[in-house]
């Protein structure tokens, strides 16, 4: 059973990010997000509230979105129409039935809770370094200085490219030794699971927009990931921050599975609305350079993760993204019959680079990264 937090609407900050990080770079000592600590103080750290337009708040309704049933072949029309009509809205929709083990999830669960659950230091083995997407991160003390997040995670990079590299399984004994084995082997898993559900789903995606069975499949499926792992520690002034901050994913396609606890909100119709957790279902979401692909006809929308005062949630996010010199550009049949390009071509490692080193991901992001590619192409450096 999903378990309800309260909060209330409001709009998320329209103003322009500068198009670079706010790094910490004064003298002060620096601040440590330690959940063990800080899940009992009532005065948080002030780097934690966010500014009084994007405080999360009570009461705030469903979003509607479409179950997808990936086991009736027999509806797969229905289906691409379901998910035309979400992704040219919101780009939200669920799936069930989606053929990834039940247990395969509660391990991969399981473990999470272990990790999350060691003290500080052991974390900080895999701690993630100043302009990398992979490794663990409390908070983001020492990236950003402003509107911290309410949360700790662990990213890791999964790579399709030769089915049997093990990238994952590598990461975990190269980063935490030997004793992470049967950890790195379950996220191999969980991770090839969740590429060829991608890989479904973007054959659905394609139908949906008119192209070629066969063209987004293709397209991603020599795809270089980012896996990630998401603890938000409860917070006794769970209205006073956010446990991830409004934003879009730059990435291609989301695949999230959420505990029991509540805190999805996604912005639609200018309000914020709540996913429930559903554990039988995982939450899709269009991202950034998908939007790209379909020239903007499917919507990467705005959404943020909030907390509460009673329990922690735990959330894994597969971030699928192309192959990294890939060039995103929308297949022909979108391009004739569409005219206008909206989006430059660019591959996943220059749009990659942009949010670890010069921006923070926000609901700009895409155009903020395409007025950058195009005045770096009138200005090469
Ligand atoms: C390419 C990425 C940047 C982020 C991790 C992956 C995919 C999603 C991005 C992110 C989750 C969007 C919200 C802001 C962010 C900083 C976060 O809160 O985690 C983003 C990730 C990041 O830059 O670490
Ligand atoms: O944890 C969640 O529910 C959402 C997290 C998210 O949006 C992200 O990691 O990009
Ligand atoms: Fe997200």
């Amino acid at each position: 059973m999903a378990i309800l937090c309260t909060t209330t609407t409001t709009s998320p900050a329209e103003k322009e990010h500068e198009p670079k990080q706010d790094l910490e770079n004064d003298q002060t000592p620096p601040l440590i997000f330690n959940p063990s600590l800080l899940n009992l103080q009532t005065q948080i750290p002030n780097q934690f509230i966010w500014p009084d337009e994007e405080k999360p708040s009570i009461d705030i309704p469903e979003l509607n979105v479409p179950f997808i049933d990936l086991s009736r072949q027999d509806s797969t029309l229905e289906a691409s129409r379901l998910i035309a009509e979400a992704c040219t809205k919101h780009g939200f929709f669920l799936v069930v039935n989606h053929g990834v083990s039940e247990s395969l999830i509660s391990e991969a669960q399981r473990l999470m809770e272990r990790f999350f659950d060691m003290p500080l230091s052991g974390k900080q083995r895999a701690q993630r370094k100043p302009g990398e997407s992979c490794g663990y991160a409390s908070s983001f003390t020492g990236r950003f200085s402003t509107k911290l997040p309410w949360k700790e995670t662990l990213s890791f990079r999964f790579s399709n490219e030769n089915s049997g590299s093990r990238t994952v399984q590598n990461y975990f004994s190269d980063t935490l030794g030997q004793e992470f084995e049967h950890f790195g082997k379950v996220y191999q898993d969980y991770c090839e699971a969740m590429s060829s559900l991608s890989l479904k789903i973007m054959e659905l995606l394609g139908l949906s927009l008119g192209v070629n069975g066969d063209y987004f499949r293709g397209f991603f499926e020599e795809n270089d990931s980012i896996m990630r792992l998401n603890h938000y520690p409860p917070c006794q002034t769970p209205d006073l921050t956010l446990g991830t901050g409004p934003h879009c994913d730059p990435s291609s396609l989301t695949i999230l599975h959420q505990d029991q606890v509540n805190g999805l909100q996604v912005f639609v119709d200018n309000q914020w609305r709540s996913i429930l957790p559903n554990p039988k279902a995982f939450v899709v979401n269009i991202g950034d350079t998908f939007m790209a692909l379909s020239n903007g006809i499917f919507k990467s929308c705005l959404h943020r993760a909030v907390v509460n005062r009673e329990c922690a949630r735990k959330s894994m996010a597969f971030f699928l993204c192309p192959k990294k010199d890939k060039v995103v550009r929308p297949p022909s049949e979108i391009l004739e019959k569409m005219k206008t390009r909206k989006y430059p071509d660019f591959t996943w490692s220059m749009f990659l680079e942009f949010t670890q080193k010069h921006y923070r991901a926000d609901v700009n992001t895409l155009d903020s990264f395409s007025n950058w590619v195009i005045s770096n192409k009138k200005n090469p450096i």
